[in-house]
């Protein structure tokens, strides 16, 4: 992006800065609690491992939605994780970003940050950036402005017009929008997006904040054939920089981007291995492809 759309950008955002304030306010819905952080400080991967799950159990009413989960990541890997409707796909990720706490387990953050002490705001602001399933970008602003926003903190109406962005963070912001290939979108509204435009829109805005890693939920339901390819490309290239863990159920999306897939059942791994291994696996056949 050119110096000039920068500025445009810029200033257009200063013009809206009062619909940013109203969406930090009203459209977030708490969302905003997870952007205008940055990932502070290094995590602690000399184990060789990013994210590490070891007995995790959550009940709800008597119901065990996880049941004694263990799994790890490696820094930079690109997880797939599938499973049946039920396995505790979800119920994994609310309990890795602080949403839900387990009744017994532990859950590590690299080797050192014990992910069970802190609070969902502390834990996007390690470094953990999640997507869920439905884009949750700001519909009336431009694509410039989302990713603006996704840097600024908390602000009132004033900090808002007044802030700029520093030669860093529009660095940022261009590397961004070539990675999510929405450089010639930039000052479209969001609103007037392709729905796998949305969604890319708002895996830059997690990528904003340089997350260590990054949870996604099923990111290329609703997609055509032709985003869901850009968006298993996408991954491709966020692998190794990031680690990413991908909840979905669309096979061959995951046959394109996989290494390592777990399978989910009953809120714990019923099997591991690449894709052609574990859809060979009787049991998972069971379960869930054969369904
Ligand atoms: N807050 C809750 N209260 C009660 N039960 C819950 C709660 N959250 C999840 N569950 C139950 O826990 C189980 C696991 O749900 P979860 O949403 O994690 O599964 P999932 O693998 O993500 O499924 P899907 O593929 O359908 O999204 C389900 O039986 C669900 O009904």
């Amino acid at each position: 992006m050119t110096p000039d759309l920068m500025e445009a950008g810029a200033e257009r955002v200063a013009r809206h800065a009062h619909h940013i304030d109203q969406a930090l306010q009203t459209e977030s819905g708490g969302r905003a609690a997870g952007y205008g952080r940055h990932a502070t400080g290094e995590v602690d991967v000399t184990h060789g491992r990013i994210l590490y799950l070891e007995d995790v159990s959550v009940s709800f009413d008597g119901f065990k939605a996880i049941n004694k989960l263990s799994l790890d990541i490696a820094p930079g890997e690109l997880r797939c994780i599938i499973g049946p409707n039920g396995a505790g796909k979800t119920t994994m990720m609310d309990i890795i970003t602080g949403k839900t706490r387990p009744d017994e387990g532990t859950v590590f953050f690299g080797s050192t940050i014990d992910l069970l002490r802190h609070k969902e705001a502390e834990i996007a602001q390690l470094g953990i950036g999640r997507k869920f399933q439905k884009p949750t970008v700001f519909e009336h602003l431009t694509v410039f402005e989302n990713l603006e926003l996704a840097l600024k903190t908390d602000k009132g109406v004033k900090a808002s017009m007044m802030f700029r962005l520093d030669s860093a963070q529009a660095d940022r912001l261009a590397e961004v929008l070539h990675t999510i290939h929405l450089e010639d979108s930039v000052l479209r509204l969001a609103g007037n997006l392709s729905h796998g435009q949305k969604q890319w829109l708002e895996i830059g805005m997690l990528l904003m904040q340089d997350p260590k890693l990054l949870l996604l939920d099923e990111p290329v339901a609703g997609m055509t054939d032709e985003e869901t390819a850009r968006t298993a490309e996408l991954f491709l290239s966020l692998k190794g920089k990031h680690s990413l863990m991908v909840v979905e159920h669309d096979m061959s999306f995951i046959r394109t981007i996989s290494e390592i897939v777990t399978v989910l059942c009953d809120g714990a791994v019923l099997a591991q291995g690449t894709l052609d291994e574990v859809q060979a696996d009787e049991r998972v056949i069971e379960v869930y492809l054969g369904r």
